[in-house]
């Protein structure tokens, strides 16, 4: 796989291709024999303007790995760099800016504000940072995400699918560097769900983004450009054009290494791979929105 690096330099700053970057990026919660290792050692790139999804089973470290890129959460080990930054060793404040300034978030869970429209909604980030939104870009993306005639609609009076739309668009409107999408499809039916799905394929091909999604739908990951799989913490393979057949069988395979691994349940093998949500609290969204 071409993602890993040899000869890895402490302190290098990342090639320009690059929205963000992890060497040897380890993460443990917890201490002791209860300690577990949610990240082992795993160098990443980002590519600039690419869709980007991340699949693994349940406790692979997919949340984790987005979480650390994000700098929504420490690292044990190892360095992350989002464009230039090395965001590893920054201060809380510093990470607080850096991630207002350059990252939108779309959680399983839209963490609308329902007593404000979909407008305030979406210029709310940029309002509590004392930002005005690019009239232009705003436009581009309220039209990109079919949302004109939604603006003054609160979120209660709108379709989970539109919902999302204005979570999308919350995330795009200060135009960040990166895109970091858990789930985003998670609770929608499938039609919105897809909707939502090309409108980040728009976002990256339309208005030049950068989006990696975490999601356990092979079907979501068809509409990345390269799918990463985590297993026990570590990127094991990757896949550039996916489709959601190729997505499935990948998959398939860790339900059977899982069966080999548990002879005491033989009936694991027929099972899906656990498509169970992970409570999205989203840390750090209270403060980012
Ligand atoms: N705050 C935490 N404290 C302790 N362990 C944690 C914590 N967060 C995650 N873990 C553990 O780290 C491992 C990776 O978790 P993570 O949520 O990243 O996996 P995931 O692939 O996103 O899983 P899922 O698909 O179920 O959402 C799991 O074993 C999990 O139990």
């Amino acid at each position: 796989m071409s993602t890993p690096v040899a000869g890895h330099v402490p302190g290098q700053a990342p090639a320009h291709g690059n929205a963000a970057r992890a060497r040897g990026l380890t993460k443990a919660y917890g201490s002791g024999e209860t300690t577990v290792l949610a990240l082992d050692s795993v160098d990443v790139d980002i590519a600039r303007g690419r869709f980007t999804a991340v699949m693994g089973p349940s406790g692979s470290g997919k949340s984790t790995l987005m979480h650390c890129l994000a700098g929504l959460d420490t690292v044990s080990a190892g360095q992350v760099w989002l464009g230039d930054t090395e965001i590893t060793g920054l201060k809380e404040r510093q990470l607080t800016r850096l991630r207002r300034d350059r990252i939108g978030f779309m959680f399983q869970s839209f963490n609308l504000i329902p007593t404000l429209n979909a407008l305030e909604n979406i210029t709310l980030p940029m309002d509590i940072a004392g930002q005005k939104p690019d009239p232009k870009w705003l436009d581009q993306v309220i039209d990109t995400l079919g949302l004109r005639d939604r603006l003054k609609h609160r979120p209660a009076q709108l379709s989970g699918g539109q919902q999302q739309r204005v979570a999308c668009a919350r995330a795009l409107a200060s135009r960040p560097e990166l895109i970091f999408a858990d789930e985003p499809t998670g609770n929608l039916d499938s039609r919105a769900g897809l909707e939502v799905l090309s409108f980040l394929r728009e976002a990256v091909d339309s208005l030049g983004q950068t989006v990696v999604m975490v999601t356990h739908d092979p079907g979501a990951a068809a509409h990345s450009d390269l799918v990463l799989f985590l297993a026990d913490g570590r990127i094991v393979d990757e896949m550039e054009h996916p489709t959601a057949e190729a997505v499935l069988e990948r998959m398939k395979r860790f339900d059977v290494i899982r069966g080999q691994a548990e002879p005491a349940a033989p009936d694991r093998a027929e099972e899906p791979v656990e498509h169970e949500g992970r409570d999205d609290s989203a840390p750090g969204s209270a403060e980012e929105v």
